[in-house]
């Protein structure tokens, strides 16, 4: 891939660290991508926007087939504490989930194809929203997607535990089922001396985080697999003030969707309990859910075995993680799959103190172009 300056793009990866925005927000990351696509031979090119996404066609010289790459825009609601020069400039959100090395490496098989063409088309989108709500079902079925659909589609999600130069993937499920939770208490508020006329909902919360955790060591099988986390508590007004309102923000995360509606059952059970237990309001609202990512076994094995000829990247078959992704709506409906791809840092994903290897980005885009290259060499 000799025509391509991998020092330009670690550039640009530092340009779109700087600006993080949230789901469906990605405006300032969409014109940056477009700008840059016109940077870039335009003979082969066909430019489309979907909402604050882009899609973009290489067209094939003799096309028979249409491969697919997708990466995620969004950043997350984190104020960055990298040792970057190059920190978010939007105060309370950052990439700290590598989508600014997703999407670096999106534009670098964009420009590498834009100039040495292959065979089949090539589709590149560039999809807003994967940390919620989730853009990849609403683009899959979009009226712009719809004569692009690619016939074969790949995602990589960066790696933190992984060496530069690892690739980790398997046949099968990959990422699990997502739900979102949101659980919303209301009871009496008042005067911190008087409980007894009060109905306090930040006692109603902790006993109900504590209560949530035995859905996963008491309720799901042991050789299943869940995770029932809540990762934010909010409730009262004043350290002097009985607590009339709280909530609880959380994700539910399975292997399997019939382990998603035990929990969820159970999680209204519980809930309900502590509506008769407290005499206080509970309202379940589950926000996104996400199908889990499972790896088209063919395409997977027959990927598995193509990087394990290369001398650059080392293979590793690696289990299933508790993680979620949109992409699995892609792969509901085309076969494919996700790999991970080693970035070798010490702090993991959503960390305020993620630091991806930049070496990893030109180790994608060589991977990807050569894959994409022996693909519709067929
Ligand atoms: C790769 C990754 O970290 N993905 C996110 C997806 C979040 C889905 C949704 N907002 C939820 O929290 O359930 C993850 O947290 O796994």
């Amino acid at each position: 891939m000799s025509t391509v300056d991998y020092r330009s793009f670690v550039q640009i990866r530092r340009d779109l660290h700087q600006i993080p925005e949230p789901g469906f927000e990605e405006y300032k990351t969409q014109q940056y991508l477009l700008n840059y696509l016109k940077t870039i031979p335009q003979e082969r090119l066909e430019i489309r926007i979907w909402r604050t996404g882009v899609l973009v066609l290489i067209h094939g010289t003799a096309p028979e087939r249409r491969y697919g790459y997708r990466c995620d825009m969004d950043g997350l609601p984190i104020e960055e504490e990298t040792s970057y020069d190059f920190r978010s400039t939007h105060p309370g959100y950052m990439h700290a989930c590598g989508h600014d090395l997703h999407m670096t490496i999106g534009l670098g098989i964009v420009t590498y194809f834009a100039s040495h063409p292959m065979k089949d088309d090539l589709v590149v989108l560039f999809q807003p929203a994967e940390e919620g709500p989730g853009g990849a079902l609403p683009m899959r079925d979009s009226a712009e997607l719809a004569d692009w659909m690619p016939d074969e589609i790949v995602a990589l999600h960066v790696a933190p535990e992984y060496p530069v130069g690892t690739i980790a993937t398997r046949p099968g499920i990959l990422f699990a089922n997502t739900s979102e939770l949101f659980i919303d208490l209301k009871g009496t508020g008042g005067h911190a001396a008087y409980p007894h006329k009060a109905n306090d909902m930040v006692v109603a919360a902790c006993q109900l985080v504590g209560q949530l955790q035995t859905i996963v060591a008491r309720n799901v099988n042991p050789l299943d697999a869940a995770v029932v986390t809540v990762g934010k508590v909010s409730g009262g007004t004043k350290q002097n003030i009985i607590a009339e309102t709280a909530r609880l923000e959380g994700t539910i995360r399975t292997l399997s969707a019939d382990t998603m509606k035990l929990v969820k059952s159970r999680i209204e059970a519980l809930v309900r309990g502590m509506e008769a237990g407290f005499e206080c309001q509970a309202e379940i609202h589950y926000g996104a859910n996400y199908l889990q990512v499972y790896n088209e076994a063919k395409v997977t094995e027959e990927f598995i075995s193509w990087v394990r000829g290369r001398q650059d990247v080392q293979l590793i078959e690696c289990e299933e993680a508790m993680t979620g992704e949109d992409f699995g709506y892609f792969l509901e409906r085309i076969p494919g799959l996700m790999f991970w791809l080693g970035v070798d840092t010490p702090y993991g994903l959503h960390h305020a103190k993620l630091e991806p290897a930049e070496e990893a980005i030109e180790v994608a885009i060589r991977v990807l172009t050569d894959y994409f290259t022996w693909k519709s060499q067929g």
